[in-house]
């Protein structure tokens, strides 16, 4: 039959047609002017392992080899890396030519682990910028007083001198409250399961953003399955939340309906879900729906979390470490602080600490990520300044260290921590301190983090001496963002109770 085919003339005219056909597109395929592929060793792996294990070494070679950009394959994926000027132009274009949401690390997030939160990220995270901007004053009391309870339980009177070996950890403990205190509201975090759970479903979103994308050399859709299997079909977190915000809910309803305008409404993100039109437009007090609430929250839980904790772990570590240069003066705000207020310090107190928060901001610069999350590139082609071309779908690293690092934007020794070279608070992105993004999706909880972070402080310089277990410390071993394993360095902390 097919021997027949093949002897028909207007078949074989036909299969001449189609291979002059693709001759000719391949021959008039528009030639990108991409950035140089660095050079890789082994082919499928490319440059994957030696991303994952020293990705700080990776990137320094490839700047002072191939310059301005450069292209590398990791997880059977090209990846472009932009550096200077064009990191801006990238947050410039976010949006239109770029779309952070629609990075796979992002995706992985709303689409697979939180797929009922996906009704409308914009507008989701619309509020939560809202809502830490207008409504962080009313909480700051709240947020001291769970630090204060959190202290005295995890840590401790500290008579006698005690080590706590993960600051990370007690801080994420601690931060748990807060946000379940902020987020799902004062009285679903008053129960020790709801925090539990937050805690596990953080810990296996984290292993499935770090679990190495051993799949994606077959397919990235592969690794996304299996990393969010246990989440989608195991875990049933969803559930134990909603049997605890549901009788929340049900009663909020209820007081609101008995009550209108004289109920007093908490102020935390769940009731925003109740009664804010543009999160909830279609709103049905009859029937709610409890999985895009679940859901959303997941992901500002988990948004937040990790990377929150660690920043104010950082500045602990810091500060442990650089004692003899910075404790007296820091010590000296806080008191002062304390002093003016009668021991009740006001977010406006807080927003004062100046000397402290240039130490949290240098901290986080110090311990800056080598890379952003990459973004991919939504247009056709995209064209940068410099002359550089990425095709549809590419996705962008943004090489922040370099940033972090420059004299130039950064002042004199940057690869030295001074807290002192700072002029601008710590919340404000600038194109020295790309810490928290920049343009349309800089972070919208960097108000909330930095104030943890700064009454944190407060409270340490107010009422223990530490020291660091070891000096020498490093905090973590860096790595690519979301990519791969990372290992958190050993940086234990001894608390003791101040004179
Ligand atoms: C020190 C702590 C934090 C750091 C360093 C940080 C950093 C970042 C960065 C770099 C981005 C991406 C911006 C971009 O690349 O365009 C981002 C986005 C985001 N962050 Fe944070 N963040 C922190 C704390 C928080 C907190 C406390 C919350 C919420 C409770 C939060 C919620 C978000 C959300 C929802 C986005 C996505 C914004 C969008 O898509 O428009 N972050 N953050």
């Amino acid at each position: 039959m097919i021997k027949i085919l093949l002897e028909n003339f207007y078949v074989q005219l036909l299969i001449i047609g189609l291979i002059l056909t693709l001759v000719y597109l391949q021959l008039t395929k528009k030639r990108l002017n991409e950035p140089p592929i660095v050079y890789y060793r082994y082919p499928i792996f490319g440059h994957t392992f030696q991303f994952m294990t020293n990705c700080e070494k990776l990137i320094e070679e490839s700047r002072e080899k191939y310059g301005d950009a450069f292209t590398l394959y990791i997880f059977g994926k090209l990846m472009t890396v932009v550096r200077k000027d064009a990191i801006y132009d990238v947050y410039k274009k976010e949006g239109h030519d770029f779309n952070f949401q629609e990075s796979p690390e992002v995706l992985l997030l709303t689409k697979y682990l939180f797929p009922y939160a996906a009704i409308d990220v914009n507008r989701s995270i619309k509020i939560l910028r809202d809502f830490f901007k207008l409504k962080l004053a009313n909480n700051t009391s709240k947020i001291h007083q769970t630090i204060i309870e959190s202290m005295n339980e995890f840590v401790g009177e500290c008579v006698e001198p005690k080590l706590i070996k993960s600051p990370n950890e007690l801080l994420l403990n601690t931060y748990l409250r807060i946000a379940a205190n902020l987020i799902v509201g004062e009285e679903c975090a008053s129960y020790v399961d709801i925090l539990e759970t937050f805690k596990d479903l953080f810990y296996s979103v984290y292993k499935s953003f770090f679990m190495p994308k051993l799949l994606s050399f077959i397919h990235p859709w592969l690794h996304d399955q299996v990393a969010s299997f246990s989440l989608r079909f195991i875990s049933n977190h969803r559930s134990k939340i909603i049997n605890r915000i549901r009788p929340v809910i049900e009663r909020r309803l209820l007081n609101k309906s008995k009550l209108g305008d004289s109920w007093d409404a908490p102020v935390d993100c769940l009731q925003l879900f109740l009664d804010d039109p543009e999160i909830a437009p279609d709103f049905n007090p009859n029937h709610v729906n409890y999985n895009m609430i679940v859901d959303t929250i997941g992901v500002f839980m988990f948004a937040s979390m990790g990377i929150t904790s660690n920043a104010a772990a950082y500045a602990l570590v810091e500060l442990a470490k650089r004692k003899k240069d910075y404790w007296q003066e820091l010590y000296q705000e806080a008191q002062e602080i304390n002093k003016k207020s009668n021991g009740k310090p006001t977010y406006k107190d807080f927003n004062n600490m100046v000397k402290v928060d240039m130490f949290i901001k240098e901290s986080l610069r110090f311990n800056s990520n080598v890379l952003s999350v990459p973004r991919p590139c939504v247009r056709e082609t995209y064209t940068f300044a410099n002359g550089f071309q990425i095709p549809y779908g590419r996705p962008v690293f943004l090489d922040i260290s370099e940033i972090s690092f420059s004299e130039e934007l950064n002042g004199q020794n940057p690869q030295e921590f001074d807290a002192h070279r700072h002029n601008s608070p710590a919340t404000k992105p600038d194109n020295g301190f790309l810490i928290f993004g920049s343009g349309i999706r800089a972070c919208p909880g960097r108000f909330f983090a930095i104030l943890l972070a700064k009454i944190f402080l407060y409270h340490v310089l107010l009422n223990y001496n530490i020291k660091a277990e070891l000096e020498n410390a490093k905090h973590k071993q860096y790595a690519g963002f979301f990519i791969g394993l990372l290992k958190p360095g050993k940086a234990g902390i001894v608390f003791e109770k101040s004179a």
